[in-house]
């Protein structure tokens, strides 16, 4: 998967360059480009910004460099011979970012983010690349950021994760709270390491039993309940089998 960012802020996004996605870098699954937007600029001041017509508080980013940054990058990508990429727009009024959202994006093969700043990017730029590539805007949460790059440090990491041979273990997004399958849209359960005991803390006696199928229920169960305590509104978008009455009776 090929990832270009267009940003002011180039620097914002240095932890693409460590855990995971860094590996994922490093081994090749990921190419990662980040690009200063200001290098499409041609005043002294590096203006990317201006007031915004109609009036009101604050700045918005202006239509050329995004233009110019977004053509020269496109140009680029396909040169590398890269299929046509999505744009991905971070905004507090986009599509709301889910596990589903981030498997759908980690089935393109280039994902070019435009994170803004300011009061958001002239709407026009939006509407120009619309014309020619597939656009998500993206929420990443009913909260207002003060621009974009966080959300794009989230979306990166969610789909890595996803990406074939990512992640060392293939089981570890196995039971994803969110993620497909019985423990679909549930919330992870308690974990437990050694020592066995800490501070006088011990440890649910079942994980010590080695009974994998009750250390299985037992797991669902504390899903089930920590589900049903914070988010009751995903209980109904369980798979059947997470209330597989007939284990509970064994
Ligand atoms: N746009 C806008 C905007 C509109 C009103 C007030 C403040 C901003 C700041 N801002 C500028 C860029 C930008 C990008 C993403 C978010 C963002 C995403 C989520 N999920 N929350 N916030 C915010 C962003």
């Amino acid at each position: 998967m090929r990832l270009d960012v267009v940003t002011i802020f180039p620097e914002y996004l240095d932890p693409l360059n460590v855990s995971l996605v860094g590996k994922a870098r490093a081994h090749g699954r990921l190419d990662v480009h980040v690009h200063d937007l200001r290098a499409w600029t041609h005043d002294r001041h590096n203006t990317v910004d201006d007031t915004p017509y109609g009036g009101g508080p604050g700045m918005v980013m202006k239509t050329e460099p995004w233009g110019e940054a977004l053509d020269t990058v496109l140009a680029d990508g396909y040169e590398d011979g890269a299929h046509g990429p999505v744009l991905v727009v971070p905004t507090p009024s986009g599509r709301p970012f889910t596990q589903e959202l981030a498997a759908e994006l980690s089935t393109h093969p280039w994902l070019l983010f435009t994170p803004a700043r300011y009061e958001g990017i002239d709407r026009r730029v939006t509407e120009e690349y619309a014309r020619r590539l597939p656009v998500y805007e993206v929420s990443i949460g009913d909260y207002v950021l003060a621009g974009g790059e966080a959300a794009v440090l989230v979306i990166t990491e969610a789909v890595a994760r996803l990406l074939p041979g990512v992640l060392g273990n293939a089981e570890s997004h196995r039971d994803d709270s969110f993620a497909p399958g019985a423990m679909a849209n549930l919330l992870e359960g308690p974990v437990y390491t050694k020592p066995p005991r800490w501070r006088g803390h011990g440890i649910p006696e079942v994980l010590l039993s080695g009974h994998h199928g009750k250390i299985a229920r037992w797991r669902r169960d504390e899903a089930l309940r920590r589900t049903t305590a914070h988010r009751p509104d995903l209980i109904e978008r369980c798979a059947p089998a997470a209330f597989d009455k007939k284990d509970r009776e064994m």
